[in-house]
């Protein structure tokens, strides 16, 4: 289940998140981004979350509003903004590739759902992976599960895309890895310049998708580019 919650503090984990990414692919942090549990951070965000809908002038004695500052901040520590917490990195599991499966691995129309980084408005849309078995073989939902771990957070999209390719060369231990992004932007589409039928694409290619037109004509053919 994607959105359950282990019992666990994020100061159980307080090794710096993306250590393992080169330094211009880690999302900013600060270093003592882990000094607060996460039970902690909600109680804060929601006090901060009610001063912002008083500002607005919103009354939060009513009744269906009283409980939105707290809804909102269960939300962006649990959900939204989970991807930021260590404590939910995917535990990838491979196995051997006993078939001897060396063609391209195609997971595509990945959900993804993340943040917009400036506007901190949703930015909706799917991915496409693909990789080339070498010894091993992932487990399929574990390419979902990357994709949703980095997407869950504050984002750029490009960014985005060359963590997925990253964390899935570490992984996947070959640095043939194929990642591709479509998206709506909620800030493009919603507001600024009211944009609702422009999407944003962004590709990342290793190693043979990077050297070989041929695979990537094909990695795009079977993703219906
Ligand atoms: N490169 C990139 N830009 C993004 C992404 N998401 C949002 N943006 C852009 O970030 C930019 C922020 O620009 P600003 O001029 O500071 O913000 P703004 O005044 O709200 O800009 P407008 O959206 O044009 O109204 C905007 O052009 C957004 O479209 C993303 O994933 N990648
Ligand atoms: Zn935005």
């Amino acid at each position: 289940m994607d959105n359950a919650v282990p019992a666990v503090a994020a100061t159980d984990h307080p090794v710096p998140n993306d250590a393992h990414l080169p330094a211009d692919l880690r999302t900013p942090l600060r270093p003592d981004a882990f000094t607060l549990s996460e039970e902690e951070k909600i109680a804060s965000i929601s006090d901060h979350f009610r001063e912002i809908m008083t500002l607005l002038g919103l009354d939060l004695n009513d009744d269906s509003l009283k409980g939105t500052p707290r809804r909102v901040a269960k939300m962006y520590v649990h959900e939204w903004f989970r991807g930021l917490n260590p404590a939910y990195q995917p535990d990838v599991k491979l196995f051997d590739n006993r078939y001897q499966y060396h063609q391209m691995l195609v997971e595509r129309d990945i959900t993804l759902f993340s943040c917009c980084e400036h506007h901190f408005v949703p930015i909706i849309g799917k991915a496409h992976v693909a990789y080339l078995p070498g010894e091993h073989v992932v487990g399929l939902s574990k390419l979902n599960r990357v994709v949703q771990y980095y997407a869950r957070r504050p984002q750029v999209q490009e960014r985005l895309t060359r963590q997925i390719a990253e964390e899935l060369k570490n992984t996947l231990h070959t640095n043939d890895v194929a990642v591709l992004i479509e998206a709506d932007h909620l800030c493009v589409m919603s507001r600024g310049v009211n944009d609702t039928s422009s999407s944003t694409l962004t590709a990342e290619y290793g190693g043979a998708f990077d050297r070989d037109q041929a695979l990537r004509t094909e990695f795009l053919r079977l993703i219906g580019k």
